[in-house]
């Protein structure tokens, strides 16, 4: 059974009686207490907290982990936060604005499901400086690589980068195997972020990133159409008199002409592409005779493989 304070789906007396850790709420307020005094005395500058709805395995909950650390407090719902909450739930965006926020009264996430969100009760957790942070990409195990989904760690670490302590990101991190990563994999954009001011520069920072990212995705996928030609074997070889370089300019290319055509395809045994709907247009695709092909079909199965390049 799950231990955290702010657990959905259990009976509100077992709820008030059983907080994190499983002690009664009163130990657990002490204990609680201990932990955050201790958190202070290992050094953490300001404070940090969350509200724990105990949706994620404890083992893997970054969340968790910091509060085994002694580094982060948890709260019950009901309770508000005075420094800065990242939480999906924000309005703006965390910016460089908001250090003297995060300076005097720490900051706050929100430990639950991304598949839960709707179970949170937003409207009675948060604060007067809820955030959202902009875009970066998470380093974790469980979302290596996805966007805006961080876990709780790297979304502290985060905010705390973006207002420019890159110290107490770092060490809140320096906790997890993985956790140095995040600061690498998004050095470049936190270091524009940290040159922003204000929510709407931060927006417009991510605005462009976003649309640098969407163009290199674009050359990218042009890139990968003209190269996949290579998958589609001798072209050359149909004798239409198509080639190589015309098609690498995208004239008239074989490769729109079969990714267009509504015949199906088939790639011969070489790799070649061929419509599968003739023997004759076949024997055009691949350059050979048709007196050949008959041979091929007598002697050998042919081979035919999807466009995936199967085997079929
Ligand atoms: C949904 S929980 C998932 C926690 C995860 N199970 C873990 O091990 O830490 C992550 C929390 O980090 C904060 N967070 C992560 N990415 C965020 C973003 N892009 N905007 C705002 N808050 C974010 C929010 O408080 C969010 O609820």
């Amino acid at each position: 059974m799950g231990k955290g304070k702010n657990k959905t789906h259990e009976p509100k007396n077992e709820r008030q009686q059983r907080g994190a850790n499983g002690h009664s709420a009163r130990q657990n307020h002490k204990h609680m207490e201990m932990k955050y005094d201790k958190s202070e005395k290992m050094k953490f500058p300001v404070k940090l907290a969350m509200w724990d709805f105990d949706h994620c395995d404890p083992k893997r909950c970054s969340g968790k982990k910091l509060e085994r650390l002694g580094l982060i407090k948890s709260l019950r719902v009901g309770q508000k936060f005075q420094g800065v909450v990242v939480s999906p739930n924000g309005q703006g965006v965390v910016c460089p604005n908001d250090l003297e926020i995060v300076e005097q009264h720490g900051a706050s996430v929100v430990e639950c499901s991304w598949a839960r969100l709707e179970e949170v009760p937003f409207n009675k957790i948060g604060g007067k400086y809820e955030r959202l942070l902009p875009y970066l990409v998470a380093a974790n195990q469980v979302n290596y690589g996805r966007p805006w989904r961080l876990n709780c760690v790297e979304a502290l670490a985060a905010c705390f980068a973006i207002v420019g302590k890159m110290d107490w990101a770092s060490e809140l991190l320096s906790h997890f195997s993985w956790g140095l990563g995040f600061l690498d994999l998004n050095k470049e954009l936190l270091e524009i972020y940290q040159r922003c001011t204000d929510a709407d520069s931060v927006k417009k920072a991510e605005k462009e990133w976003l649309e640098k990212l969407e163009m290199e995705t674009q050359e990218r996928k042009s890139h990968t159409k003209k190269t996949d030609i290579w998958m589609m074997g001798n072209i050359n070889r149909r004798g239409n008199g198509v080639q190589s370089d015309e098609l690498e300019s995208g004239e008239d290319s074989e490769q729109s002409g079969l990714e267009n055509s509504e015949q199906p395809i088939e790639y011969d045994a070489l790799g070649n592409a061929i419509h599968v709907d003739s023997v004759k247009s076949r024997i055009m695709l691949s350059g050979v005779s048709e007196d050949e092909e008959s041979d091929f079909e007598e002697n050998e199965k042919p081979v035919n493989y999807d466009s995936l390049g199967n085997l079929i």
